[in-house]
């Protein structure tokens, strides 16, 4: 199956160095010097050294922070493997841009994100409904929902590819906009299977030691889910990661893979929610390995098979809330740990600066 990739696309991919090592480096001896017992700040120390390589600043200064959610639904959905209905998804995507008496949105991340001041952008990468005018929804759908993967390829790679392009339009327009700190979401009912079987490919790994409950399964669906990716898992045994997309993934993961692969390029920090950015975050890292450096998880989510990707990843989550919801909310809520960890490495006195003896 594997077709060529658009000019476009490579470029992409090879817009994405890596972090800036020199500045890790003098933010690591002025981590040294600040005002704090050694290794004090913990795992914020090394996440204001990583923000250093990302920003090319010894002093890193990231600002705005976006969630950017992409919405998709999934042909294998009609299979059985979620605990909800296809339809959960257009109405989300609907409830992402209510008026509410908080603010705009009432879902999960709306209240999430004004709490912490970021700004959230809502693209229809591919729902199974019509959706209805709204100046701030982003249209990128070329299709109403994918194929069923079971039974064959999810979607054309052009199509995954021009949602990939998309995504990378709308982490530019976030940038553009003020983001630093860039949040991939998601939302689409059943996309936990499409994760679950690209990340068994892309790691080799069964089935079972991926798969999880998603939005709650019980033991009969868990069983029924593996089953139907381990029947996908058979129809092909390719490994290129943009066939594996295409085989095996939504259109949300496509979106949210141009997503991280545009904001690593402009060097912006990209903070990585939970099981389904992970899939998307894997493709990414097999075809641009440099992408890691920019890659920051929130939490280790309660979704089996999270931890494999991290582990793959070589990357340690920042928390552990068992969050299974999606739509960037964990990203969201690491969004302050991360501002945070680059202000104390930014505006700490030294022990000289601040007379103390060390
Ligand atoms: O990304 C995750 O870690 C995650 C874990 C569990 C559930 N979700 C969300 O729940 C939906 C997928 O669950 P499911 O059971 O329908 O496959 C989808 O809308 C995701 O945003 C997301
Ligand atoms: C209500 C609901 C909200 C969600 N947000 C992300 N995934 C979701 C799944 C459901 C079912």
């Amino acid at each position: 199956m594997t077709t060529r990739m658009t000019p476009e696309l490579s470029a992409l991919i090879a817009a994405v160095q890596p972090a800036d090592a020199a500045a890790m480096q003098a933010a690591r001896a002025r981590q040294a010097q600040l005002t704090k017992p050694a290794g004090a700040l913990g795992d914020l120390e090394d996440l204001g050294v990583r923000l250093a390589g990302v920003f090319g600043s010894e002093r890193p200064h990231p600002r705005g922070v976006a969630v950017l959610v992409a919405a998709g639904d999934h042909g294998v959905a009609a299979d059985g493997v979620s605990a909800y209905p296809a339809e959960v998804t257009p109405a989300m995507v609907a409830n992402f841009l209510a008026d509410t008496p908080a603010g705009p949105g009432g879902a999960a991340v709306n209240a999430l994100a004004r709490t912490v001041g970021a700004q959230v952008y809502v693209m229809d990468a591919g729902v199974n409904a019509d959706l209805p005018d709204h100046p701030a929804l982003i249209r990128a759908a070329r299709q109403r929902g994918t194929r069923n993967l079971r039974q064959e390829a999810a979607m054309t790679r052009d199509d995954a590819e021009a949602l990939v392009l998309a995504g990378a339009a709308l982490a530019r327009r976030a940038a553009e906009e003020g983001a630093d700190l860039l949040i991939p979401g998601e939302m689409g009912i059943g996309n936990t299977t499409p994760a679950a079987a690209m990340t068994a490919r892309l790691l080799n790994l069964d089935a079972a030691q991926v798969t999880g409950r998603g939005t709650g399964v019980d033991d009969a669906r868990l069983a029924h889910k593996v089953t139907v990716i381990r029947e996908a898992l058979a129809r092909t045994d390719t490994t290129n990661p943009l066939d594996v997309l295409a085989e095996f993934g939504g259109f949300e993961m496509a979106a949210m893979l141009g997503m991280m692969l545009q904001a690593a390029a402009l060097r912006r920090a990209v903070v990585l929610d939970g099981f389904v950015e992970g899939s998307a975050a894997l493709v990414g890292v097999a075809l641009a390995p440099a992408l890691r450096d920019f890659l920051f998880p929130a939490g280790e989510c309660a979704e089996r098979g999270h931890a494999a990707q991290l582990s793959h990843l070589g990357l340690k989550p920042m928390f552990r809330l068992g969050l299974r919801l999606g739509e960037g909310t964990g990203g969201v809520l690491a969004a302050p740990i991360l501002l945070s960890a680059a202000a104390a490495l930014r505006e700490m006195q030294t022990f000289e600066e601040a007379g103390i003896p060390g």
